[in-house]
This record gives C-alpha cells, sequence and structure tokens, in this order.
C-alpha cells in the first residue's frame, strides 16, 4: 500500500535580503518515513525548516501538514509537530527532568506515564535526574529530542543533530531515531551535511544546492539500477555482456547498467552461451555516488 503524504511543499521561495534562499521548492514527505535534507553550509536547509516550523514566513507557495496550510491552519498543523532548530538549549544548573516537566506543562498529553517513556526512549535512565551541567552533547541531544516527543509529534524535525557529536555520539544518536520510527511510528526529517550519516540514517534524502531541490534518493529500494555478475570465462563474459550493455569491470566481476527485473533474462543469455555464473545480484547506488553525479550535472533524478 503507497504510503500517506504528511508533508506537502509546493513551490516554496524565500528571499532574505536580495538574495533568494529557497527556490521554488517541491517535496513530499511520507508518513513513518525519515527523510534526509543533505546539502552543503548555506544551502538553505535551517531556513527550510524554519518555514515549515512557522519561524519564517515564505514569499511563496504552500505548505501542508496532514492536508493543513500552515499558513492559514497554523496551530492545529504545528501542534503534530516536534522540532530542535539549531542547537537545544538547556539552562545547565537544572536536571533533565526539570526540563521535561516544564516542557510537559505545554502539553496536556505529556503526563507523568509519557513521561516516563520517552525518558525509556531516549535512555536517559538515572542520569535524568543529573544536572544538565553533567551531560555530554550526545545525552543533550538526546534530552531535546525527549522533550521534543513529549506530546507524540506525528513528524519530528532535528537540524543538524550530529553536529559536535564523536562518532560513537552519532551511532547511539541513529539508534534512537530510529527506534521512534519503529516504536512510534514517527515520521523524522533530519538536515545534514554528512552525507555518510544520511546514507545509514534515511529512506529518502532530498539534496540541495544554493537553495533548490536538486535530486531525490530513494535509499531503501527494492530496485536497482545496476547489477554485479561474476562468471567465467572472464572475458568471453564481458564480450557477451558488452554487446548488450553498458559495462563496467571492476575487481574480479563486472557491473552492467541494468535494472533487477532483467536478472533471470540475463542468467539464460550467460548459460545459454556455455558460461558459468558464479555471482549476479542487484547493486543499488550509493548517496555518494547519486550526490556526485548531480553535483557534477551528469544526471538528473
Ligand atoms: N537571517 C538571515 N540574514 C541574512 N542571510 C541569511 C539569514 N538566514 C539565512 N541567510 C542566508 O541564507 C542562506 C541559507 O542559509 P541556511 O542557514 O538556511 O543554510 P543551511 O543549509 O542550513 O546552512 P548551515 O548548514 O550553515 O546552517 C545562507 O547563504 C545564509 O547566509
Amino acid at each position: 500500500m503507497d504510503q500517506q503524504i504528511l508533508l506537502k511543499i509546493s513551490g516554496l521561495s524565500k528571499k532574505i535580503n536580495t538574495s533568494s534562499v529557497l527556490n521554488d521548492i517541491f517535496l513530499t514527505v511520507k508518513e513513518g518515513e525519515i527523510f534526509g535534507l543533505l546539502g552543503p553550509n548555506g544551502s538553505g536547509k535551517t531556513t527550510l525548516i524554519k518555514c515549515i516550523v512557522g519561524l519564517i514566513r515564505p514569499d511563496s507557495g504552500s505548505i501542508q501538514l496532514n492536508g493543513l496550510h500552515i499558513s492559514t491552519s497554523f496551530e492545529k498543523a504545528i501542534s503534530s509537530i516536534g522540532a530542535i532548530v539549531e542547537n537545544p538549549e538547556f539552562y545547565e544548573y537544572m536536571t533533565g527532568r526539570d526540563h521535561l516537566k516544564m516542557a510537559a506543562a505545554f502539553y496536556p498529553a505529556a503526563d507523568s506515564d509519557r513521561m516516563k517513556e520517552v525518558i525509556e526512549l531516549v535512555n536517559l535512565g538515572k542520569a535524568i535526574d543529573d544536572r544538565v551541567s553533567t551531560y555530554s552533547l550526545g545525552m543533550k541531544q538526546r534530552l531535546g529530542i525527549a522533550g521534543a516527543v513529549l506530546h507524540k509529534p506525528k513528524l519530528l524535525i532535528l537540524d543538524e543533530p550530529q553536529n559536535g557529536l564523536d562518532p560513537a555520539g552519532m551511532i547511539e544518536l541513529r539508534t534512537y531515531i530510529k527506534l521512534l520510527q519503529k516504536n512510534e511510528g514517527t515520521t523524522i526529517i533530519c538536515t545534514s551535511h554528512l552525507l555518510n550519516e544520511m546514507e545509514d540514517l534515511c529512506d529518502r534524502v532530498a539534496i540541495l544546492k544554493s537553495g533548490s531541490v536538486i535530486h531525490i534518493h530513494q535509499l531503501k529500494q527494492e530496485g536497482s539500477s545496476r547489477i554485479f555478475i561474476k562468471a567465467e570465462p572472464f572475458n568471453k563474459a564481458r564480450k557477451l555482456l558488452s554487446t548488450h550493455f553498458s559495462t563496467i569491470q571492476k575487481e574480479n566481476g563486472l557491473y552492467i547498467a541494468a535494472n533487477a527485473e532483467r536478472i533471470p533474462e540475463i542468467t539464460r543469455l550467460l548459460v545459454a552461451n556455455s558460461l558459468e555464473v558464479y555471482s549476479i545480484y542487484p547493486v543499488k547506488k550509493s548517496l555518494e555516488e547519486a550526490f556526485l553525479e548531480v553535483t557534477e550535472g551528469r544526471v538528473g533524478e
């Protein structure tokens, strides 16, 4: 079944002073997915997030959350969003629990059971009663997330949450974001300039450059545009395949440009030509490859 669209952005543009910071953005985010906004510094990620959460008003275009226009049904639409824009800020002398209590005061649904639930979800354990001054940056990020999901938002937005984290902190953060998606069905939008991190975390990624979406990359997909083949005799296989497909030789195998559905047909072709097939499987295009292709302007979506 097709996933429902939770967030729909159409024709969004924003100028700050005289420069265009967002240019005619079209995006849809599906319910339950982890969606990445990937782009270099200054590409417009934070500005786009600020438009979604109503911190700044776009010049044109529309943003709909669950079918509600942010511009006309702001309060209702925003009530299903939790967000951390830029760094989560805390009072160092207060405990993690004090902060959660303070945030819970805004949400009638955030009772003590929910508080317990979110503390478990981000695994703050006993540290929740320690002062924030004793927390690592990773713990602060997790406390920020706990506060942002107290009201069980449909959509959680995290702006560069990996900033300043060490590799272990990043792995930990990724684990909790994925847990939220799995256990609570939360849809998550996450911005970053870290390509590998986005690849490990997201289901889909939009690549931004100078305020425009230049590519949307599906990471967890069934289909594939390349197939890896190992067959013997190697030279005979290469000659045969290169007459039918665009072929690249790498290590001890061949990559051909074809979709996974063609594997049975290709296997038959190899066998009919008396080749021994040792391996044949689809290969997903990595985010890095897609990123290089679009930023070097070689292909579109
Ligand atoms: N309040 C502002 N005044 C002037 N220029 C701004 C303002 N906010 C953003 N910009 C400009 O808009 C562009 C996009 O900024 P934005 O912060 O959205 O990018 P970003 O992709 O989030 O980058 P970063 O990773 O550095 O936060 C930048 O060129 C920035 O200088």
